[in-house]
């Protein structure tokens, strides 16, 4: 793959009118897809995507989704970024460059039309001071014109550097979507392998880590009882309730279904149990109301399965705090269970 700058540069340039061809939504995500097709990273995104062009004429936006998601990794979006990043530091100082221009012809203008005044005043000569006023003339209307050319010029660049930062700032929108879960806004799955992944193999910290799976007890009564979409408000509260203890050594996330878990760092177990108490007692003194008749609906509660890491590798970690939960289970529910 060639990575400079100009090549980078060229296939951004070249992925947009090829996005305007194929119908394509100019988002962030899209953006990124269509700058790696034209970049040639991935064959094989490039066949699928040629096949669907084939097919549909353009590339469907579940399409789009799936191939983001398959060909895309961070360090995809970390390059395509940085490109974009590299190009506006460019624009940015070339902006510059033109803004001095801009001026030195203000200022030579400026002489211009002095000198021009001056040489209205002399008399000496008139078919020298005609000629010299001709010259000074010309050079001050061409003075004037390239200013005008500087100033569109310069307009053009702000233009160019607004749609960048937008663009970039965007994809960091597009990436913070990625790693959260849509219907909570907790980090999602995806989010919690990554941060475990890391968390195992840096952790020389002289706090311990702790994994913590909660998960909702008798839900699926509850989604029996008051239906399906009571059950996701269910979720989004007790979502909210580990945000709002989560902190830069506790961050929640959503494993999947009615299971959620937490990547804490304490000093020992004991702390660890406290924090998670305050979260099973938030928990529990719900008071979930019907929306439309103001009926009170049943309380909830949530069990809690915690292992401190010993070492081993993720999945042997995630075993040991998930078979603690399935013990807080069999102890009657609402408790915490220390692997
Ligand atoms: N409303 C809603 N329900 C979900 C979602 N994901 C999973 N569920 C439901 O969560 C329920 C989980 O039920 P079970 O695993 O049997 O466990 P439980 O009823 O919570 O009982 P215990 O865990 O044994 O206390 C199932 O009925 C799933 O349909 C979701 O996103 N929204």
């Amino acid at each position: 793959m060639k990575n400079t700058m100009s090549h980078s540069a060229e296939c951004l340039r070249k992925a947009v009118p090829l996005m305007v061809k194929y119908n394509i939504a100019v988002t962030p995500a899209n953006y990124a897809l269509w700058y790696s097709y034209v970049s040639g990273n991935h064959p094989n995104l490039n066949q699928k995507l040629d096949s669907a062009l084939r097919t549909y004429g353009t590339c469907p936006p579940a399409l789009s989704r799936d191939l983001f998601e398959e060909f895309l990794s961070d360090k995809d979006l970390e390059l395509f970024d940085s490109v974009a990043t590299e190009i506006s530091t460019v624009i940015a100082s070339v902006e510059k460059g033109v803004g001095q221009t801009l001026n030195s012809a203000i200022d030579f203008s400026e002489v211009l039309n002095t000198c021009n005044q001056e040489l209205d005043g002399f008399s000496s000569n008139e078919n020298t001071e005609k000629d010299i006023l001709e010259v000074v003339n010309k050079l001050s209307e061409e003075s004037k014109s390239m200013q005008q050319t500087a100033e569109r010029f310069q307009q053009q660049l702000r233009a160019a550097h607004k749609e960048i930062s937008s663009l970039r700032s965007e994809l960091k929108e597009s990436k913070k979507a990625a790693s959260k879960d849509g219907l909570t806004g907790l980090n999602n799955r995806k989010s919690f392998d990554e941060d475990l992944e890391l968390l195992c193999n840096s952790h020389h910290s002289i706090l311990k880590l702790y994994l913590t799976f909660v998960d909702i007890d008798h839900f699926k009564k509850f989604n029996d009882d008051f239906g399906h979409q009571k059950g996701d408000l269910v979720l989004k509260v007790v979502a909210d309730r580990l945000t709002k203890h989560a902190d830069q050594l506790n961050a929640a996330y959503r494993y999947g279904g009615e299971e959620f878990c937490i990547l804490s760092q304490f000093k020992d177990k004991r702390e660890a149990i406290s924090y998670l108490e305050k979260i099973r007692i938030d928990i529990e003194k719900l008071a979930l109301k019907d929306n439309k008749t103001g009926k009170a609906l049943r309380s909830i509660s949530a069990s809690f399965g915690l292992a401190e890491y010993e070492g081993e590798a993720p999945e042997m970690f995630i075993e040991r705090a998930d078979q603690a939960l399935y013990k807080a289970k069999e102890s009657g529910r609402n408790c915490i269970i220390v692997a």
